[in-house]
């Protein structure tokens, strides 16, 4: 279990808060104005990745007291904890352990004194030579032809990832095989899913860690329905569904073929749950060697987490930025901003990731906390997002941090499209930092012909604050490898943020009850009787509901 403290009386905390009054008003303008070493002295490279957190509000000095703020919460040691297999989810009494499925090393990785790694290479196996079955057609579907498409049925961590990572991994996909990916409960997504498929060469991954999940059980039921009724036989379920779960027992009653599923274990999260045989989709489509590329890369970014002392290290550092304007600027939110079309997904899986694991507000000792913990995660790919949202950005009255990603190389280069998205990235984070001021505003106003009374009028509209936080990720390419570790880093970002805020990054309750709530009015949706056992409100929706259904 990690060691416990209090968060607002740790020294640095102290210490930080006051330096933040100190400096709350410094501009970034003048910061670069005085050390021209500030993009060597503020950024970090790993590999093809390049993070340069030079345009944040620090100095040499906050990065200093953020460090021992991290240092005092002890992160080193829940580092070796987490690594380790210690139950560091403490409300469900497990390990946490998605660190394990990557690790490429294969050194041993001890659970209640047993190591985990055969059993996890073991799965690898199996995925690799059901993926090359599928792939090369070896497999075939009940009318023996080969598949030509994979639909996997899941949702949250079951979904989110394999969707993410399919998509940022397009240009590796094998043009034989299509995915598809259901989740909702809405029988919209099924139905439409279903009409671009044949049942004689599609195959159907139900992914649920728990295999209890409404919204998937209900779709995976619906999918063997429809299977049933377009030609395939009860017989013929074993050659075109399988299941990734941990939880044999209902896999069978499901009626899935055992033989047709792949394992994992209680230590691996939901969220977390891609490198494990959530990942069959991912495997399926870019190729099992890529599947392992990727591991490769989460696997090399875990390791310089677990190594890298703590001025050098990208997760770290990119978590005491957060908290730096989380917990000291009092920002509400966080944006990620992939400047890559093959990336639009990565915002919305690192909205799992972090606001599942991070939006906790009772600390590890179950005291309600008296401070911010997780952000809200959102953001949009650039440039998109430019014409929608930065205008918020830039001139609203909210801070916000924004992770501006991009590939040096594009996989598609096409004309100048490449040039001109990077000229956007580029310039964003500049104008962001820079600002213009209402002096700057005039004067361009001037330039362009503009009256005294027209630039008096217009000026103050035309100027920026700037000072506006940004992180820019430059990466060479978007490979399986860069994309792994990229992902790895987000996530032990995460990790630090919980470690020093001293919550359970691990658990997610406030989920669990959503589930129950749903589960409660189910049944009283059945009869066209109004209801009256709940709020005014929830009646009054309900009872509106039960009359409007019928025409
Ligand atoms: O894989 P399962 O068990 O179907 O769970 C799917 C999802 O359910 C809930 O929303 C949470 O517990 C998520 O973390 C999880 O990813």
């Amino acid at each position: 279990m990690l060691t416990n403290h209090a968060f607002l009386t740790l020294p640095a905390y102290g210490q930080l808060k006051a330096h933040f009054e100190a400096t709350e008003s410094t501009h970034m303008r003048d910061l670069f104005a005085q050390n021209p070493d500030r993009f060597e002295q503020f950024s970090l490279r790993f590999d093809d990745i390049l993070v340069d957190f030079s345009k944040n509000r620090v100095t040499a000095e906050t990065m200093t007291l953020l460090r021992q703020l991290a240092e005092q919460a002890g992160l080193t040691d829940a580092i070796e904890k987490m690594f380790s297999g210690d139950k560091i989810n403490g409300t469900e009494g497990r390990a946490v352990l998605h660190t394990a499925l990557r690790n490429r090393a294969n050194t041993p990785v001890l659970v209640d004194g047993a190591d985990v790694m055969p059993s996890v290479n073991a799965v690898l196996d199996r995925m690799k030579s059901f993926t090359e079955r599928v792939r090369s057609g070896e497999w075939k579907g009940y009318s023996g032809k080969a598949i030509t498409d994979v639909v996997n049925i899941g949702i949250g961590g079951s979904d989110l990832g394999p969707v993410m990572v399919t998509e940022a991994l397009k240009f590796y996909a094998s043009d034989k095989l299509k995915v598809h990916f259901v989740s909702n409960v809405d029988g919209v997504h099924i139905y439409e899913t279903l009409q671009l498929v044949n049942p004689e060469t599609t195959l159907f991954l139900v992914a649920s860690k728990t295999f209890t999940t409404q919204e998937t059980m209900t779709n995976a039921n619906s999918a063997r329905q429809w299977f049933l009724d377009n030609g395939g036989s009860q017989h013929d379920v074993a050659k075109h569904f399988a299941a990734l779960s941990t939880n044999k027992a209902e896999v069978e009653k499901f009626g899935i073929d055992t033989e047709n599923m792949f394992g994992f274990w209680d230590w691996v999260g939901g969220r977390y749950s891609l490198w494990s045989a959530i990942g069959l989709s991912i495997a399926l489509y870019i190729g099992f060697d890529n599947f392992e590329e990727l591991l490769a890369g989460g696997h090399a970014m875990d390791n310089h987490f677990r190594t890298a002392p703590l001025d050098q290290n990208i997760p770290a550092t990119l978590a005491l930025l957060g908290i730096w304007y989380n917990n000291f600027y009092g920002a509400q939110s966080e944006a990620i901003l992939p400047y890559d079309q093959y990336l639009h997904r990565f915002a919305a899986y690192f909205q799992q990731g972090d606001m599942e694991s991070n939006g906790k507000s009772v600390d590890r000792d179950g005291h309600p906390v008296a401070y911010q913990t997780g952000p809200i995660i959102w953001g949009e790919p650039g440039t998109n997002g430019q014409h929608a949202f930065y205008q918020l950005i830039h001139q609203g009255t909210k801070l916000i941090p924004c992770d501006f990603i991009a590939p040096a190389i594009s996989h598609r280069p096409m004309g100048d499209h490449h040039r001109m998205l990077l000229s956007n990235f580029f310039a964003q984070t500049e104008a962001l930092m820079n600002g213009k001021t209402e002096q700057e505003a005039a004067d361009e106003l001037r330039k362009a012909g503009k009256s005294d009374a027209e630039i008096a009028q217009v000026a103050p509209f035309k100027a920026f604050s700037g000072n506006r936080p940004t992180n820019s990720i430059l990466l060479k390419m978007i490979t399986p490898y860069t994309l792994g570790s990229l992902i790895a880093m987000y996530e032990h970002k995460i990790f630090t943020q919980g470690v020093i805020w001293n919550i359970f990054s691990f658990d997610q309750w406030g989920v669990e009850l959503g589930k129950q709530l749903a589960n409660k009015i189910l049944p009283e949706l059945e009869a066209d009787t109004p209801v009256n056992s709940h709020d005014s409100s929830t009646n009054g929706l309900i009872n509106v509901y039960k009359v409007w259904r019928k025409n």
